[in-house]
């Protein structure tokens, strides 16, 4: 059997990442403790939450994260980095420590959703991995989703391998499709990788094979036991379904006539003709699948018209996450090791949009929910350590206009952010896929309607401890106290 090669991505990272590492080496500085966190600061696709998704390739990516001789060669060739950085390379390995979300959990804007405690060299140069991981996974299971909430309860396949960017788009994206509600994936290596279920029906291909669709469906049924008969080739109307039946009748018992799939023109009347056409012909039980183009929006739309369509094909809209190519995840350093003390002192990016001010120091992100019923009360976010569950209650108030509060006393919260890797070791046991996905689906299912529905959700609070947010002015004051004395200093100069 051919060995399964393990991925080699620790050169997946920008130049400005070891240009930076090489600094610290230098300095002295590749011991010094640092924080870093990932957030993204806007809801994809104007949902009313985010589904985490991108753990499993993350810990494969730092699981192997190790420069080979050919790395090392290369960096080597570019001239640009020290005999002792390199050599700082070769001996390279990942001793952080990770806490981040779990797969299949809802994330929100403004939280930190995966951080990074290690020595500074070794945050820097796992940023790029990371965010490219986890902003991609988190946008397709979040528009899947969507798709799932548009679709209820019917079955919906991810058929976009054809159009993604590129095969590990695909590959992951499917996966992460999985965790967000698809129910199954036309693609086979995604099926055998990760324990999806595959499903799939026919291409106008066969029927273009075998000239007419009499032909084409029996040759297909003569070959298969479910059949599913795509109908649109020549005329859906009066070609298609009329020839589904008749070999759905002629074959009997012989298969089980599963239905017909829609591919182009009008879904709504076509799939209500075709509902008449099989009931009349004596299928009740024959399903409707519908595919092309579609999304939650037209989903959505062609139940309003009320088509009878019982299972959707989704391809392009999910895979490439159409209306949104990016989630736009940051990686921003929160806390760094002070030399002379040893210990974490905050820090804090501070920009003139209000939004870019990051939120300084090591955190936990704690769900509230109200106790009887569990349902979703907003997430608080504490400095590391904060324990709400050793409170009566929870004081919690908007960052920015604090008058609008609220206290709750009968409440569960419960940390968002697990250790999965500690000192470098993985410590987090993973949990199979179709767990996570229930998991996905039961996080959903917690939050209030009026943040998970589809159209212009409430927006979810996410809000900071008195503690925090203090420390967090306290901070802003100090920065801006010392920018107004360095320019007071260099104007009397
Ligand atoms: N009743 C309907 N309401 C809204 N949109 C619909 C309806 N029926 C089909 N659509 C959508 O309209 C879009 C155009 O479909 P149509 O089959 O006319 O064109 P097409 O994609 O160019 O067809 P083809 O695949 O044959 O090239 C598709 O995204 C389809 O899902
Ligand atoms: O539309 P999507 O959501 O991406 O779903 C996948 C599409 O892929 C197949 O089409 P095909 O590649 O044969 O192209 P065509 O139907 O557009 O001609 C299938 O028949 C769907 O229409
Ligand atoms: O199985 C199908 O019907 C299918 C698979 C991939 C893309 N479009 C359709």
């Amino acid at each position: 059997m051919p060995t399964r090669n393990k991925p080699d991505l620790t050169l997946h990272t920008d130049f400005y990442e070891l240009n930076m590492m090489q600094t610290y080496i230098s300095q002295g500085r590749q011991n010094q403790k640092a924080v870093f966190e990932m957030f993204f600061r806007k809801m994809p696709f104007g949902n009313g939450y985010a589904i985490f998704a991108g753990l499993q390739q993350v810990i494969d990516y730092i699981q192997n994260l190790r420069f080979t001789d050919s790395d090392i060669k290369y960096l080597e060739s570019l001239h640009d980095f020290t005999p002792e950085f390199i050599d700082y390379l070769k001996h390279f390995k990942f001793r952080g420590t990770i806490r981040s979300a779990v797969e299949g959990d809802l994330v929100f804007n403004h939280e930190p959703i995966l951080q990074i405690e290690g020595t500074l060299p070794e945050c820097t140069l796992v940023e790029t991995a990371i965010l490219n991981m986890v902003n991609y996974s988190i946008l397709i299971a979040t528009k899947a989703s969507r798709i799932r909430l548009a679709a209820d309860d019917q079955p919906i396949m991810e058929f976009g391998s054809r159009r993604a960017q590129d095969v590990d788009a695909a590959i992951w994206g499917t996966r992460a499709a999985y965790i967000g509600g698809f129910d199954s994936t036309s693609n086979v290596l995604a099926g055998k990788k990760f324990g999806i279920p595959v499903a799939g029906t026919i291409a106008h291909s066969l029927i273009e094979a075998y000239g007419n669709e009499y032909e084409a469906f029996m040759a297909y049924a003569s070959t298969h036991k479910n059949c599913i008969f795509l109908v649109d080739t020549f005329d859906t109307i009066h070609s298609g379904i009329p020839n589904a039946i008749k070999v759905a009748k002629k074959m009997g018992n012989k298969i089980n006539f599963v239905g017909i799939r829609l591919d182009s023109g009008d879904m709504a009347y076509l799939s209500k003709k075709a509902r008449k056409m099989l009931d009349d012909a004596g299928f009740p039980n024959a399903k409707i699948t519908a595919s092309n183009g579609l999304d939650e929006h037209l989903i959505l739309s062609l139940k309003m018209q009320k088509a009878r369509i019982d299972s959707w094909g989704v391809g392009t809209k999910l895979i490439t996450a159409y209306d949104q190519p990016s989630l736009g995840g940051v990686y921003k350093l929160v806390a760094v090791e002070d030399p002379k003390t040893h210990q974490l002192r905050d820090s804090m990016k501070v920009s003139d949009n209000v939004e870019k001010i990051t939120t300084p120091g090591l955190k936990q992100v704690w769900r509230i929910t109200e106790r009887k019923d569990g349902k979703s009360e907003g997430d608080y976010v504490t400095t590391i350590d904060e324990d709400p569950r050793k409170q009566d209650h929870v004081y919690m108030f908007h960052p920015q206009f604090t008058y609008i509060n609220k206290t709750i006393d009968d409440f569960y919260a419960k940390p968002v952010l697990k250790t999965i890797f500690k000192d470098g070791k993985l410590v987090y046991h993973q949990p199979n896929i179709k767990d996570i996905r229930k998991h996905a689906q039961n996080s959903v299912s917690l939050l209030w309607p009026e943040y998970s529905r589809l159209m212009n959700p409430q927006t979810y609070p996410v809000d900071l401890s008195k503690k925090l947010w203090t420390r967090k002015q306290n901070l802003l004051k100090h920065i801006h106290d010392n920018v107004e004395k360095m320019q007071k200093n260099s104007n009397e100069e």
